[in-house]
Formats: structure tokens, C-alpha cells, sequence
């Protein structure tokens, strides 16, 4: 698996089957259509390839709100690989992408930028200068270009598509049941243990500390709180804990995001190690409190609470 900034050198470039799209959180309808974009590809002899915006479009407007994130890009990247792609493109969305028009982005990024020999979208996909054009024009500008394109069906949960949107609204509510419907799986973050403040350990709740936003992003999120969770990456088995995503008003005003898990009777050395967090409930809001002794007593009361919801013995007895 190969991740490229922005398009391959003519060097690297190589005849491909491609997918356009955010792909944020991977969900069962991105899965169901990149299922069909991998066997297109080997009937073909292509290479399975995802063009996708790093970061948002969103993002990029200054007088649009950004749109709350589901994947980090470490999970974006590994759902993808997991799905059998074999080059992921990360596009920065800039002023120059967001003025070009539907034909020209054809042509300097599909056919010349990446060889694309069979591209794939959503019967919903926009694309071009205030998404002027959609999958229908895509087709009519391949037959131009001598691409096959391949207008996937939507893949529907109850009544409504499985969308990013959706699920973005199932995981700030709580609903990681809904979520894991939409995306054939729990629903998981992961990162690498970066340092914290080193507050924690005096307060009694060492926590393991992953970045959920790339450092300067505007984005959020899609959800904050505190929770009952498992987190894998620290030994054979998973481990039960609390975590807190969000931006700690009570000692930071800095505005960087932050998941910070404190695991149930563990100790050791993190710092650099892979970890993935997997949500079981939500337990309350963040909050900002008037010091750090009431802080205290809500993370003792969250790591109470978290033990009875994961069926563990109070205080690790
Ligand atoms: C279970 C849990 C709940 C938390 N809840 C809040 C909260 O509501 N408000 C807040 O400002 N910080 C909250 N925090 C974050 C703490 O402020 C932070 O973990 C602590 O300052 C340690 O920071 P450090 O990892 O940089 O040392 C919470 C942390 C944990 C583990
Ligand atoms: N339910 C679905 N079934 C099949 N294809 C989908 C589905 N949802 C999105 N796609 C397609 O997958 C590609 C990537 O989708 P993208 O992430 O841009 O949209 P999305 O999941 O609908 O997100 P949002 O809700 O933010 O618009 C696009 O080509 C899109 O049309």
C-alpha cells in the first residue's frame, strides 16, 4: 500500500481503477463500492486506487463550518487498506482545485494525473466548481477520455442511505449502535500515544493521549465526551478503560483535541505505541470545572461509572 501527497510522478504513475470520494469513517456503502472497484481492477489488471481530499473541502472555505470527523487519518488509511486498496491519493483541497471545472479536473487529474483506465463514484457523487457536475457527467466525460466509469448503487440502512452524515449524527449522540449498523464493525480511533501534560499522573488518572485532528486542521470530531472504552495495542488482550475526547477547558485553552485514556489497572510505557480505542458507551459531556479538585471527582465517579458499564469489579478488586 502505497499513500501519495497529492498525485504520483510520472515515474510512479500506472494504469489504475479509482474511487473519488471523502471516505471519511469507511462505512458499508463506501465498503460495498470499493468491493466492486477491487474486482474491476483485477478483472482489468489495474491497481485499486482512492482519490480523496486531505483535508475536507470543508475545511478549505473559511466561511463554511468544517465538517466533524469520524477517521483519523491512520484509521482512514488502514479501513482502506483493509478494503483491499492498493494506492490511497490525499488531494489538498485548495483554490485551485475548488475553481476547476468538471472537465478540467478530468483531465489533469484522472487521465494525466493518475492513468485512470475505470473510475468509480456514488449515484449521489458532485464534483467540480460548486459541484456543478455529477456521476452522469463523470460518464460522459470517460467515453471522451477512454475510462470506463461505473456508477455505483447506494447501499441503504432502514430507509435512508448509509452516509458519513448519518453516521457522523449516530456517533454525537451516543448511538454506537447505529454506528456499527452503518459501518459493519464497532467503532474504533486510532493513533499513536503522544505525550501529554503529565497532569494526569497527579491526579491520580495517567492517561495515554491520542491526537484525533491533525495538528493545524480547523476540524472537530464528530463526537466528545467521556466514555466507557476498550483499547487495544497494549498487550495480547484488549483492556478496559475511561476516555475523554475533547478539549479539556478545566486546564487548557488551547484548542487542540485530545483523546485521553485512562486504563483500569495498567501500568507502563506507551509513549509511540499504535493503540486503538474502541467506544462501548457514552457516560456525560465535557465540562469545564472551577478546579482541579472537582475535576478529580468527576473522573473518579466516570471511572466508577465505566467499570459498571464494562462489568468490572469496583476499584479493580
Ligand atoms: C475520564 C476523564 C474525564 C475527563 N473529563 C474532563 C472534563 O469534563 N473537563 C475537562 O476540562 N477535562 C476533562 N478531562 C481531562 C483532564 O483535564 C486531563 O486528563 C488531565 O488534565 C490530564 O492531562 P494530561 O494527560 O495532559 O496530563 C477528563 C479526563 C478523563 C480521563
Ligand atoms: N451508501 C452508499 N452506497 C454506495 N456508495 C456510496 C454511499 N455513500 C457514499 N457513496 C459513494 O462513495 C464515495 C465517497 O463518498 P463520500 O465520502 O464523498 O460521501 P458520503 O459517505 O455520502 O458522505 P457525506 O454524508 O459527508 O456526503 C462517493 O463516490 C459516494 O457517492
Amino acid at each position: 500500500m502505497h499513500v501519495f501527497r497529492g498525485l504520483p510522478s510520472p515515474l510512479q504513475r500506472i494504469p489504475s481503477a479509482v474511487a473519488i470520494g471523502n471516505f471519511d469513517g469507511v462505512h458499508t456503502g463506501h465498503q460495498a463500492l470499493l468491493a466492486g472497484l477491487v474486482d474491476a481492477a483485477r478483472e482489468r489488471g489495474l491497481v485499486p486506487s482512492v482519490l480523496t481530499f486531505e483535508p475536507h473541502p470543508r475545511e478549505f472555505f473559511p466561511h463554511l463550518d468544517p465538517v466533524p470527523r469520524i477517521s483519523t487519518l491512520c484509521d482512514k488509511v488502514k479501513r482502506l487498506l483493509d478494503c483491499g486498496i492498493e494506492r490511497i491519493y490525499m488531494m489538498p483541497f485548495n483554490e485551485h482545485i475548488a475553481r476547476e471545472g468538471a472537465e478540467t479536473f478530468v483531465t489533469n487529474v484522472l487521465v494525466n494525473g493518475l492513468d485512470a483506465r475505470w473510475v468509480t463514484v456514488g449515484e449521489d457523487f458532485r464534483f467540480g466548481s460548486g459541484r456543478a457536475a455529477g456521476a452522469h457527467d463523470l460518464e460522459r466525460l470517460g467515453k471522451e477520455h477512454h475510462f470506463e466509469t461505473w456508477i455505483s448503487p447506494l447501499l441503504f440502512h432502514g430507509t435512508a442511505k448509509v452516509s458519513s452524515t448519518r453516521l457522523r449524527a449516530a456517533l454525537s449522540e451516543g448511538d454506537f449502535y447505529e454506528a456499527e449498523m452503518m459501518l459493519g464493525h464497532p467503532y474504533t480511533m486510532s493513533g499513536r500515544v503522544i505525550h501529554g501534560q503529565a497532569l494526569g499522573r497527579t491526579l491520580g488518572y495517567p492517561t495515554l493521549n491520542i491526537a484525533p485532528i491533525p495538528p493545524g486542521s480547523r476540524a472537530r470530531p464528530a463526537l466528545a465526551g467521556v466514555f466507557a472504552v476498550k483499547v487495544s495495542g497494549l498487550g495480547p488482550a484488549e483492556q478496559c478503560g475511561v476516555a475523554s475526547l475533547g478539549l479539556r477547558p478545566t486546564v487548557s485553552s488551547a484548542r487542540r483535541w485530545l483523546l485521553e485514556t485512562h486504563v483500569f489497572d495498567w501500568k507502563g510505557d506507551a509513549y509511540g505505541r499504535p493503540v486503538t480505542v474502541r467506544f462501548i458507551e457514552r457516560i456525560r459531556g465535557e465540562k469545564k470545572f472551577s478546579g482541579l479538585e472537582e475535576l478529580q471527582a468527576a473522573i473518579a465517579a466516570d471511572a466508577r461509572r465505566a467499570r459498571q458499564i464494562l462489568g468490572l469489579a469496583p476499584n479493580g478488586e
